[in-house]
């Protein structure tokens, strides 16, 4: 049964901020790269094989933390970004207009189709990281990978898993350095196809990022 680790990046200057980054970047805090280190020290216990880390900056540094610890190469791939927020990339969430905060709120109480102006649909972002997750199955035989993504990223991978809708995501809370299993099970009597062993699990961190309510 192969067995993968899902990994959200440490807590960055923008999510401390309450901006928006979508594709768009920022650095890991001090926090957010001792919380990297607590989730590769985490992995490294785990007996991870193979790192596969969307290709923006904090979820590469991230990535380059837990290659340390565990002695893995990491394997970047763009479908393990973060949705194209389009238009409301590197905006504070506390200065959104109304109709910017109703594009937003389409994400978060959601339809399939409905995406920021500019930006991509939890439909499209679906697609991508299924596909991304989807090519661990090519991995050998006993490999161990673990994907380092990014909040909406995993959390759409998992809803789905579920079969909620792609948009289900922001009812999972899945805090930076959180870790996730999925599992990839046959079974003639169980379900056969991706299975959810844990989400959001912080009990390696002693540091966790507060969620954006008590922010
Ligand atoms: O892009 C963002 O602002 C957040 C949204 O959850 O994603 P990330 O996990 O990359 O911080």
């Amino acid at each position: 049964m192969l067995q993968v680790y899902l990994v959200r990046h440490g807590e960055t200057q923008w999510n401390a901020e309450r901006r928006i980054q979508g594709q768009s970047d920022s650095p890991l805090t001090a926090k957010g790269e001792q919380q990297a280190w607590q989730v590769a020290e985490r992995a490294r216990s785990l007996g991870i094989t193979h790192i596969i880390a969307s290709d923006l900056g904090r979820t590469q540094q991230t990535a380059r933390i837990i290659a340390e610890a565990c002695g893995c190469d990491i394997i970047l791939d763009p479908r393990l970004r973060e949705l194209d927020m389009g238009v409301l990339e590197k905006r504070h969430v506390d200065t959104l207009t109304e109709q910017e905060e109703g594009w937003r709120r389409t994400l978060v109480n959601g339809t399939e189709d409905g995406r920021i102006p500019q930006g991509e649909s939890m439909q499209e972002l679906s697609v991508r990281v299924q596909a991304a997750l989807a090519d661990c199955l090519k991995l050998p035989q006993g490999s161990r990978p673990l994907l380092v993504s990014h909040g909406i990223a995993l959390g759409c991978l998992v809803s789905t898993i579920l079969g909620l809708p792609a948009y289900a995501e922001r009812r999972l809370r899945l805090r930076n350095c959180s870790i996730s299993r999925i599992d990839y099970q046959e079974s003639p009597w169980l379900a056969s196809g991706w299975v959810v062993e844990m989400a959001g699990d912080i009990s390696h961190l002693d540091a966790p990022a507060l969620d954006e309510l008590q922010r």
